[in-house]
């Protein structure tokens, strides 16, 4: 049996009050913003136009739609994959193995969708069992990771995660206890990161556009364009899943309830929300200002991809030409810091491209209403905080030499700004 890690590392996310607190919040909000989105005033601010019944809620047609997602999901998991990537180091030296086939099961998904839709599956169906399916998901994520905690007590000391093991059950079920849960191949952090959750945000996406088309004639512009940059988004995440493997959810936090509800509940239900309000309040566009927004998508995407793109050729291979000519610092690690390129530019300039694409998505739904923002205001608060978190353990790698890179490139996420 494990014994907890002790309290040697500092406690996140407000110690295990903040974590109480939040495994409530989280799941409310999700629910506010699902009743909100639908009601005429759809006010974030504003009370919910009326509290759901358990009757509401629960079905058993949604709990069984959302179980066969998840085997589907995990299905196209364990199809063979183009390639197996290795791991970041772990603290006994060793390497798990990832099979790369995020992509596979994106495009695999598309054609079982559309095979289903030929055959009378009713996707446009979706919309009106969404507060149900989102029921069903959080109720998963709260067993699933009852299931995690209880498998990290017979789990090898080496296999827990820095945080996550203060020793107090609340704060540590928040945070996750171990860093990388798996029976024999099958990863569950890393399964859930990127399949059923980015692969169900767009799918839902498509279900909203679907259901337009069939109220209004057609979908309008701005649900293709807020279809179209989610769609760019998850694909990209799912052409570059290697990459998903140095991010510090994978390398750094256990998996628990914070990154099973975000995983499964969350980003599905709450990140289609601009596409759930152009349902519900369809906004003009016009040919001048979507184009505007493209342009500010764009330019989004170039910064977010050259950003985590150049990082990761770096990490892999530092005397790789595109990258061999950047300025670096040495750290006492013998890994290098990058100090010129985008890296050189701010300190997350992956979090400022984010941020413009984030905006991009919120603009196709008007200046009318604050909810179609939610995803703005959260995303900018999650990184800000998760920028501090990573400058803690920047700090703790590095020391001096992170000190050196604060001081040579002074702003983190803005610049100038912030
Ligand atoms: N849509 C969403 O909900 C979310 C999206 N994201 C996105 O996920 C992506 C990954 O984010 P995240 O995992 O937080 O962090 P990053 O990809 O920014 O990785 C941070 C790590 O990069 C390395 N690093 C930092 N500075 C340098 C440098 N100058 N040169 C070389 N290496 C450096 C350090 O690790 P080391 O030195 O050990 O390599 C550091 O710990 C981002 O694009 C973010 O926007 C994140 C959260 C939520
Ligand atoms: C519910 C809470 C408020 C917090 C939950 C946070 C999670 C929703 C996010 C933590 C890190 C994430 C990442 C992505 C999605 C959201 C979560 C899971 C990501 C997969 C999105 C696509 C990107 O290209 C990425 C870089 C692969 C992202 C990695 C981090």
């Amino acid at each position: 049996m494990a014994a907890p890690q002790g309290s040697r590392a500092p406690l996140e996310f407000g110690g295990p009050l903040g974590a109480a607190a939040l495994l409530l919040l989280l799941p409310a909000t999700m629910f506010h913003l699902l009743l909100v989105v639908r009601s005429g005033p759809a006010r974030l601010l504003g009370p919910p136009p009326y509290l759901p019944g358990l009757e509401e809620l629960w079905s058993q047609q949604a709990l069984l739609l959302w179980l066969t997602w998840l085997g589907l999901q995990a299905a196209l998991y364990l199809l063979p994959a183009r390639k197996v990537a290795e791991g970041q180091e772990l603290k006994d030296k060793s390497r798990l193995c990832y099979p790369i086939n995020g992509f596979q099961a994106l495009v695999l998904t598309a054609l079982l969708v559309g095979l289903g839709v030929s055959v009378g599956l009713p996707l446009r169906a979706l919309p009106e069992i969404l507060l149900p399916l989102a029921f069903s998901a959080t109720l998963t994520a709260f067993i699933f990771s009852l299931f995690l905690y209880m498998k990290a007590l017979v789990a090898p000391v080496s296999a827990l995660a820095p945080g996550g093991n203060s020793g107090n059950p609340i704060y540590d079920f928040f945070l996750g206890r171990e860093l990388n849960p798996r029976i024999y191949f099958f990863d569950f952090k890393y399964f859930c990161e990127l399949r059923p959750g980015l692969i169900g945000w767009v799918l839902i996406n498509l279900a909203l556009l679907v259901q337009e088309a069939e109220l209004r004639g057609s979908p309008s512009l701005a649900m293709w364009l807020v279809n179209g940059f989610q769609l760019l988004y998850v694909g990209d995440a799912l052409w570059h899943e290697e990459a998903v493997l140095t991010t510090m959810d994978i390398t750094h936090d256990g998996f628990g309830f914070m990154l099973a509800f975000g995983d499964l509940a969350w980003v599905p239900f709450t990140y289609s929300l601009q596409a759930q309000f152009l349902l519900y309040h369809p906004q003009p566009l016009g040919l001048p200002m979507a184009s505007v927004i493209c342009l500010i998508n764009a330019i989004g995407y170039y910064v977010f991809r050259g950003a985590n793109s150049q990082k990761n050729t770096f990490r892999k291979n530092p005397s790789d030409p595109r990258v061999a000519g950047l300025q670096t610092i040495s750290t006492a690690t013998g890994r290098q810091l990058l100090v010129s390129g985008w890296w050189g530019m701010v300190r997350h300039p992956n979090y400022l491209g984010d941020l413009i694409m984030a905006l991009a998505w919120s603009l196709p739904c008007g200046m009318s209403h604050l909810l179609p923002y939610f995803y703005l205001l959260y995303f900018t608060a999650l990184l800000v905080h998760r920028e501090a978190r990573d400058e803690r353990q920047c700090l703790q790698k590095y020391g001096l030499a992170w000190h050196e890179y604060c001081r040579r490139v002074p702003y983190r996420i803005v610049p100038y700004v912030y």
